[in-house]
């Protein structure tokens, strides 16, 4: 077992992986990563699919190189490991389509991305003025724009639920505002898409094992490890491991997925107080689904992307071509993804049906054209996978800035960091990395400096706020 003064970092995706290399950085070098699957990368996960590698989890890079501050730094990693890539114009390379087929409403697309660009505007002045948040459904109409045709819904879905995975109703203003600003150049009011599609055959995932493979040694790494409990305190932590060996620590940070801390994945022992589970369960793990088809060749647009307008708004609508000049030319294969409820739909169904359900809307877009039958289709099923439950974190619009800072404070020696806990970049890839880095700074400070060992910032009860305070009642119902 490793000695009393190891740090256990629990889960080696992009956040664990950084945290490592932090913590080596500053000369700490007995810690122990502890990870279920067999290799690094978390939700950065390749898969051969029709001769080619395609990405079941993170594949491009949001923001690659701002004008206006610091790369990227997955971008950064990817030019240091040569990770090939190439620029996805996901708005500006688009066919449209509607139940009969080719249907020119592109005009109604960049609308859509003039009222994304005007919601995150007005989104980010609400925040540095502290107004309170609303749901990004408030924000739109607000800003005028009420989607109420098939193709002003799919339009909105493209610019909007393709992001965050959720619909506007279901996901914060502020967040939304904040998420953008920080990733994406605002360039004369109109946010700069800079956007980099992985399509490095090693897998967009050679970014962190690469990178991992420079200090890691084979003793600070446990494969196919699946942690059950976690047992903390003031003094230290220990996991216990399927099959119940306990690796003890004296400090420990905690990378599993929202979605995982959500389920009960993970039993915690004491108890989370009831603080740290309302910011869990405040937060939503939503799903972002990639259905993958390969066909014996291309009959489709010859754009990289294709929206679909169904009367359903997101039934099967984005469509992305890797038989592209760009991708993968040649390879006869396309995608579509689904988002949100959606998604959890799509995943609860057999394969066969999600099979059907996508090709007859292929058939719907190309009336013309006799399509072939799929030489192969394959997704992932993130929200049942009990390493994840969903893709990533969505803030809603019922997240309170307390409930950010409770679900990221420390309990004692456990530590808690991941894309969830990001306040500037939640959901993102670089959102782990920022808080692999942030939280692993929290941990040596507590290592190196003992009166720097201050628990992070919580907020026991959230209370309502200015304007928001109702006054005392006497509840009819008590529970007391
Ligand atoms: C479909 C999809 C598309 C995405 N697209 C993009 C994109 O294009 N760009 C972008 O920036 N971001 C994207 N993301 C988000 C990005 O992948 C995540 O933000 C990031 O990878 C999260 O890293 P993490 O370290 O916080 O968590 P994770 O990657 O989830 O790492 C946690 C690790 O813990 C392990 N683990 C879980 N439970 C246990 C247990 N009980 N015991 C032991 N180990 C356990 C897991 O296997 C995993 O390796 C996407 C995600 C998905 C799923």
């Amino acid at each position: 077992n490793p000695d009393s003064e190891t740090v256990l970092i629990l889960g080696g995706g992009v956040a664990g992986i950084i945290a490592a290399k932090t913590l080596h950085e500053a000369g700490i070098d007995n810690f122990i990563l502890i990870e279920a699957r067999d290799e690094l990368g978390g939700r950065m996960k390749s898969y051969r699919f029709g001769g080619k590698t395609v990405e079941l989890g993170a594949n491009w890079i949001h923001g690659a190189k701002p004008v206006s501050g610091p790369a990227n730094p997955i971008y950064t990693l990817a030019i240091k490991h040569d990770v090939k890539m190439q620029y996805n114009d996901f708005y500006g390379s688009l066919s449209t389509f509607d139940i009969n087929g080719t249907a020119d409403f592109v005009d109604v697309c960049r609308k859509a991305f003039a009222d994304h660009a005007k919601l995150t505007i007005a989104g980010g002045e609400r925040l540095s003025r502290s107004l309170v948040d609303l749901s990004a459904r408030t924000g739109y109409a607000l800003m005028g724009s009420k989607p109420q045709t098939h193709y002003e819904q799919a339009a909105e879905y493209f610019h909007f639920d393709m992001e965050y995975a959720q619909s506007p109703e279901q996901s914060s203003w502020i967040a939304q505002a904040m998420n953008a600003n920080f990733t994406y150049d605002f360039i004369g009011g109109k946010p700069l898409k800079d956007t980099l599609l992985s399509i490095d055959e090693r897998g967009f995932k050679t970014v962190v094992q690469a990178e991992a493979a420079e200090f890691l040694q084979p003793s600070h790494v446990m494969f196919n490890s699946t942690v059950t409990d976690i047992s903390y305190s003031d003094s230290g932590v220990s996991a216990t491991l399927d099959g119940g060996r306990v690796i003890r620590g004296a400090y420990a940070l905690c990378t599993f997925s929202l979605g995982v801390l959500q389920h009960d994945d993970v039993r915690f022992h004491p108890e989370l107080p009831v603080y740290k589970q309302e910011a869990i369960q405040s937060m939503v793990m939503a799903t972002y689904t990639k259905i993958f088809f390969k066909f014996d060749r291309k009959f489709w647009f010859d754009t990289e992307m294709g929206l679909y307008a169904d009367p359903e708004r997101g039934r099967y609508s984005a469509w992305q071509s890797l038989d592209h000049p760009n991708f993968f030319p040649g390879s006869g294969i396309i995608f579509v993804t689904v988002t949100g409820i959606f998604a959890e739909r799509v995943e609860s169904l057999p394969d066969s049906q999600v099979r059907e359900e996508a090709f007859s809307v292929l058939k719907q877009m190309f009336p013309n054209i006799d399509v072939p039958q799929p030489l192969d289709m394959f997704f992932y099923r993130w929200h049942s996978d009990p390493l994840y439950r969903g893709s990533y974190s969505n803030w809603p619009p019922s997240f309170f800035l307390s409930h950010y800072h409770n679900l990221r404070a420390n309990l004692g020696r456990l530590y808690f960091a991941g894309e969830a806990t990001s306040l500037k970049f939640v959901g993102f890839l670089h959102g782990a990395y920022d808080e692999g880095l942030n939280i692993a700074g929290e941990i040596i400070k507590c290592i190196q400096e003992e009166d720097e060992c201050a628990p992070m910032k919580r907020v026991p009860d959230i209370t309502n706020g200015d304007g928001k305070s109702y006054g005392r009642f006497n509840m009819q119902y008590s529970l007391y």
